[in-house]
């Protein structure tokens, strides 16, 4: 197929729509929205709770779909992101859109007849938060885009709680939370290794407006101040000793990681190795720490624990 710009489309499979859904980032955004489900008081029947991740997965494609829709110009001059089905010509920029839209709508109205409205509402809040206010408003025009924005990528486990108990109470905002503070280190520790690629397309992130030494000492703040937070669970009485230790050695490890990256002031050729540790680090702590609320919980439901 010829386009408009006379580029050629070469016909997309499956394997491109897949990619439009960003999946391996989903991973962990999907896990969270489990543990928020498993985490949660109350019982939710099995079908149901499988619906409410899935819808969480689709929803949570759909809006990456969006995002990848809407980006496509600047996603094609960048390294990382030229690959992608819409920059390579594997996919109309249309289909992209359509089916970002049908994914984002058929998932918030599964999710509102299997686990309810107030769920629905969410998953439809964190789709538009994503799709819209991260990615066309606040991301091309302030560096605070991923403080604000990330909160977009916080809402799965408040999601798969609110499934379980159709309320929203202190324990699934504190969830909220955590993400909430965890994803700036997480992308700035990235931002400072691919820092070149959005300069070049004029994406305000962190490092390229406010200097990388600025940005190193806000990482670091950002991974004291998530340490509470994480901690918030147990000292609120929601989640026990299991979680305590995990969350104590987690936190200490995400500082110890962040101190090198928050102090460095020469940045020698050493390809950058303390930010790529912490940005893989990011990744499993909160793979780690998500899946230690659910053991917590678990372990005491077994009584194998006060
Ligand atoms: C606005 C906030 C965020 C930004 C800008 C961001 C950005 C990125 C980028 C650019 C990558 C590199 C991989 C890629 O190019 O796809 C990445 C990787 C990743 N992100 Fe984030 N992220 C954000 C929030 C989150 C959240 C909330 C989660 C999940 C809770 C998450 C999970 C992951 C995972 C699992 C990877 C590794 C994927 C892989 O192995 O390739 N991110 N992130
Ligand atoms: C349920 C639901 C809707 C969840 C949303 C999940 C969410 C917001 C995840 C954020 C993670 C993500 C893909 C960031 C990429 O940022 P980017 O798009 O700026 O990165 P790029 O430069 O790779 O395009």
């Amino acid at each position: 197929m010829i386009t408009a710009d006379h580029s050629v489309i070469v016909p997309s499979d499956w394997r491109d729509f897949l990619a439009l859904t960003k999946p391996r980032v989903m991973t962990l955004v999907v896990f969270t929205g489990l543990c928020g489900l498993l985490a949660a008081p109350g019982h939710i029947h099995p079908v149901i709770g499988a619906i409410v991740i899935l819808c969480i997965a689709v929803g949570a494609g759909g809006a990456a779909a969006l995002n990848q829709w809407y980006e496509a110009e600047i996603d094609a001059q960048m390294k990382r992101t030229a690959q992608r089905p819409i920059p390579a010509g594997r996919m109309d920029k249309t289909n992209a859109r359509d089916f970002g839209i049908a994914l984002s709508a058929g998932s918030v109205m599964v999710m509102g007849l299997a686990a309810g409205w107030l769920t629905a509402i969410l998953l439809a809040v964190s789709i538009v938060y994503y799709a819209v206010v991260y990615t066309i408003w606040l991301k091309p025009r302030t560096p605070q885009n991923i403080v604000v924005g990330g909160g977009a990528g916080a809402f799965p486990p408040l999601i798969g709680w609110v499934a379980v108990t159709q309320d929203v109470t202190l324990m699934p905002i504190v969830l909220f939370a955590i993400i909430f503070m965890w994803t700036p280190p997480h992308f700035w520790a990235l931002a400072l290794f691919v820092k070149t690629d959005y300069a070049k397309v004029g994406i305000p992130m962190m490092p390229v407006v406010a200097g990388e030494a600025s940005t190193r000492r806000q990482i670091l703040a950002y991974a004291v101040l998530l340490a509470p937070f994480a901690l918030a669970p147990w000292f609120l009485g929601g989640a026990g000793l299991i979680y305590a230790i995990v969350a104590t050695v987690l936190s200490l490890a995400f500082i110890a990681l962040s101190v090198p990256v928050g102090t460095r002031r020469s940045v020698e050729d050493d390809a950058m190795k303390p930010e790529r540790r912490l940005f893989a680090f990011s990744i499993l702590y909160l793979f780690v720490l998500f899946g230690a609320l659910v053991a917590d919980r678990l372990a005491a439901q077994m009584g194998w624990i006060a």
